[in-house]
């Protein structure tokens, strides 16, 4: 049984499909990334999957049941952070997470994990007063009170600065490694790809693919580019006839050979065969970015937020 099952999961908005028919399964124990430009789909398929929002069609099941029929048992199980968080504004730290355990017939002592997620200092600060990271902390404490199987992460690092990001990083690995299942969302290809152990890609309402970093990198074609300046002239054929080359193009002087397999080798190997002196070696390895462009056409959006600490809620 999987953590989450969803099947051909339907919603419109004023008749326009906004989740078109998405299929994916969540596994337990993994860190599941939904990845998609704004307006993708993405949160309202997690908010259907968790039982947020009601689907217009198809099945959804956590830990084997309905979220709608079996509430009660879905939310003890399920601790959600979501994007638009509308939290007591004059309430502390303490005392939201106290009051997140109150919800729950387990759960975590909340002082413990206020101190586990470095809160201690801001523990008797009112919500309001908060910075961007600590408010983001907070909402992790506020989904993880309930010691729950499975942690629905939305957006958490978005607005937050890339030191704040990657310790926030941190901390959904520590979930994973306690074996909490993770349902992330995001933006972010290099968070995607450093956190999840697999990503199903959004656009437009659909999976438009779902595998491993390294399998939706890998249909980029392998990935890699080796570009150099020849200094003497170079018959572009012996190149397009090595193993694992897909193209080969100039670009201002430059030779570009993109391709899979051990492409530098390939390369070099033939440069020297052929006698051909070349300077200015560079290789560059296909990233996340290359391949959500393959798959959705779309460039990704930023890769990193300058700066702000200002609260992303
Ligand atoms: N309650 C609603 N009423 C009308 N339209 C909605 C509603 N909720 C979402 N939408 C629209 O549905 C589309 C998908 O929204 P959704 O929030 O699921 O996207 P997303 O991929 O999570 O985007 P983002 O990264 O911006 O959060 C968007 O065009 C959004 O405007």
């Amino acid at each position: 049984m999987a953590a989450i099952e969803v099947e051909g999961l339907r919603k419109s908005y004023g008749g326009r499909a906004v989740v078109d028919g998405v299929d994916l399964a969540v596994e337990h124990g993994e860190i599941f990334g939904v990845l998609g430009r704004n307006g993708a789909g993405k949160t309202t398929t997690v908010e259907c999957a968790v039982g947020l929002r009601r689907p217009d069609g198809g099945r959804v099941r956590v830990f084997g049941a309905d979220p709608h029929r079996e509430r009660d048992r879905v939310r003890q199980a399920v601790g959600v952070q979501l994007q638009q968080t509308h939290l007591h504004m004059s309430l502390t730290v303490i005392e939201l997470v106290r009051m997140y355990r109150s919800f729950y017939a387990d759960g975590l002592d909340p002082e413990g994990l206020v101190e586990r997620l470095g809160l201690g200092e801001v523990r008797d600060t009112r919500y309001e007063k908060l910075s961007g990271g600590e408010g983001q902390r907070l909402s992790i404490a506020l989904a993880l009170v309930g010691r729950p199987r499975l942690a629905v992460l939305d957006e958490l690092t978005t607005g937050l600065d890339s030191s704040a990001r990657r310790g926030m990083w941190g901390l959904i690995e520590g979930m994973r490694d306690e074996g909490i299942t993770v349902l992330l969302v995001t933006h972010f290809m290099e968070e995607a790809e450093r956190l999840c152990d697999r990503i199903a890609v959004f656009d437009a309402g659909r999976v438009v693919a779902l595998d491993t970093p390294a399998g939706l990198i890998g249909r980029t074609g392998g990935g890699a580019e080796v570009s150099f300046r020849a200094h003497a002239p170079l018959d572009r054929s012996l190149l397009t006839a090595l193993p694992g080359v897909e193209e080969v193009s100039v670009r201002g002087g430059e030779v570009v050979v993109s391709g899979g397999g051990d492409l530098v080798k390939e390369v070099a190997a033939a440069l020297m065969r052929h006698g051909v002196p070349a300077t200015d070696f560079r290789t560059r390895t296909a990233t996340l970015d290359d391949a959500f462009l393959a798959l959705t056409g779309h460039q990704p959006e930023e890769r990193d937020e300058q700066g702000s600490d200002e609260k992303g809620r």
